[in-house]
């Protein structure tokens, strides 16, 4: 797939970064990979990260977990059948985003803590709020054997690196590393596994033979074009390939490129998210894009299939880290570094679970079919 078409402007591919040097003894390399990601979310709000510290056996072990599960009857899959955190089967929810006719999914939220009822903000009966995100226990899946074990360690490890993300993102803004700690230390996040069937479509039939440089017709979008909602987004692929997953970066305002050189205003291509060996993809979410007063970009991507992946089936594990859901999401946490005479402030504060996947609330106020879509050049995202 990469290497279709041109390649894209250094400014806006995708970077791989190392990020071991991170807080160790070396605090020049540490700072270097701070920088590396600082200049990836004011540029593309994409990278790949390796030498994160999740092994690849934890992503392997939920991957075939996952598989293992899709794999079993209908019938004993919709046992644990639930919007929110369980089963949906292949056409089993009405979702803008992602055709329900072309995936099924499987989702738990937090594995740990969430029994602290004495905590008003985990009890269900305490506020709208803990209903909404507390109000069911997750649903493991009686089989295969090791599945619920195999999520949990793997939603362990993505909470560890999300934090390390974190960290360096407040360094990056200029902020104390601790920043957002008291505002992630109660997330709301998503473990969601989604399984893409291969597709029985005739492409031919629907266009020119030539599909290369074609139209529409010539793809299959298994996942619209959107941004997530999210502070940042960690995925895992089983075969270690985006498959068709691909981001279109945003070419409005500042391009994107620090140097104010125009490769900005180049590109309006989709570009193949590159695979690398061991690496986990992160891309940047709508909270982030309001907490630095989209200084940093949330950046629309899709997943489409093509003539030659329709017969793919396709597998990805994706972490939707959600801050705590009364953290409030301010620009002016940064000053200057965010909000300046050449960025004037552009969203009041707010608090994240008013903007979060759950919430209904902002999708009616945005006029949205669904709160994830985006209408190309209006305010769709609320700004
Ligand atoms: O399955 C994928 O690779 C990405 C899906 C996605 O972007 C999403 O569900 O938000
Ligand atoms: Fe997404």
């Amino acid at each position: 797939m990469a290497g279709r078409g041109r390649p894209p402007p250094a400014a806006f591919a995708v970077p791989t970064i190392d990020v071991s040097a991170f807080e160790g003894a070396d605090a020049t390399a540490s700072d270097d990979v701070v920088r590396r990601v600082k200049e990836a979310c004011e540029r593309v709000g994409f990278f790949v990260v390796i030498n994160h510290g999740v092994s690849d056996a934890r992503a392997r072990d939920a991957m075939a977990a996952a598989r293992g599960f899709f794999a079993r009857p209908l019938e004993e899959k919709m046992k644990i059948a639930s919007l929110k955190k369980g089963y949906i089967p292949v056409g089993g929810c009405d979702n803008a985003v992602r055709p329900t006719n072309m995936h099924e999914k499987y989702s738990c939220s937090r594995v740990d803590g969430v029994d602290a009822v004495s905590d008003p903000y985990y009890d269900a009966s305490a506020s709208p709020d803990a209903a909404l995100y507390f109000g069911e226990q997750n649903r493991w899946p009686e089989s295969p054997s090791g599945f619920r074990e195999a999520w949990e360690e793997y939603y362990r490890a993505m909470e560890t690196l999300a934090s390390r993300l974190m960290r360096m993102f407040a360094l990056a803004l200029g902020a104390d590393a601790h920043h957002f700690e008291t505002r992630i230390d109660k997330h709301v996040t998503n473990l969601v596994a989604l399984r893409y069937p291969p597709l029985d479509l005739d492409l031919d039939a629907r266009a020119d033979a030539d599909a290369d440089e074609g139209p529409d017709e010539t793809i299959v979008e298994r996942v619209k074009p959107h941004t997530d909602p999210t502070t940042l987004t960690i995925l895992a692929f089983e075969t270690g390939e985006a498959g068709g997953l691909q981001v279109l970066p945003d070419r409005r305002g500042d391009g994107g490129d620090a140097s104010g050189s125009d490769t900005g205003a180049e590109v309006d291509e989709w570009i193949d998210v590159p695979s690398v060996a061991g690496g986990l993809l992160v891309n940047l979410g709508d909270v982030m894009r309001f907490w630095t007063n989209d200084a940093w970009k949330s950046t629309r991507h899709r997943v489409v299939a093509r003539r030659e992946t329709l017969a793919l089936d396709r597998l990805s594990l994706i972490f939707f880290h959600m801050p705590n859901y009364d953290a409030v999401v301010d620009a002016g946490d940064f000053g200057a570094a965010v909000v300046n005479d050449a960025r004037p402030r552009k969203y009041p504060a707010f608090k994240s679970g008013e903007r979060s996947h759950f919430n209904q609330l902002m999708r009616d106020e945005e006029g949205l079919p669904d709160r994830q879509t985006l209408k190309e050049g209006t305010n769709a995202r609320g700004d």
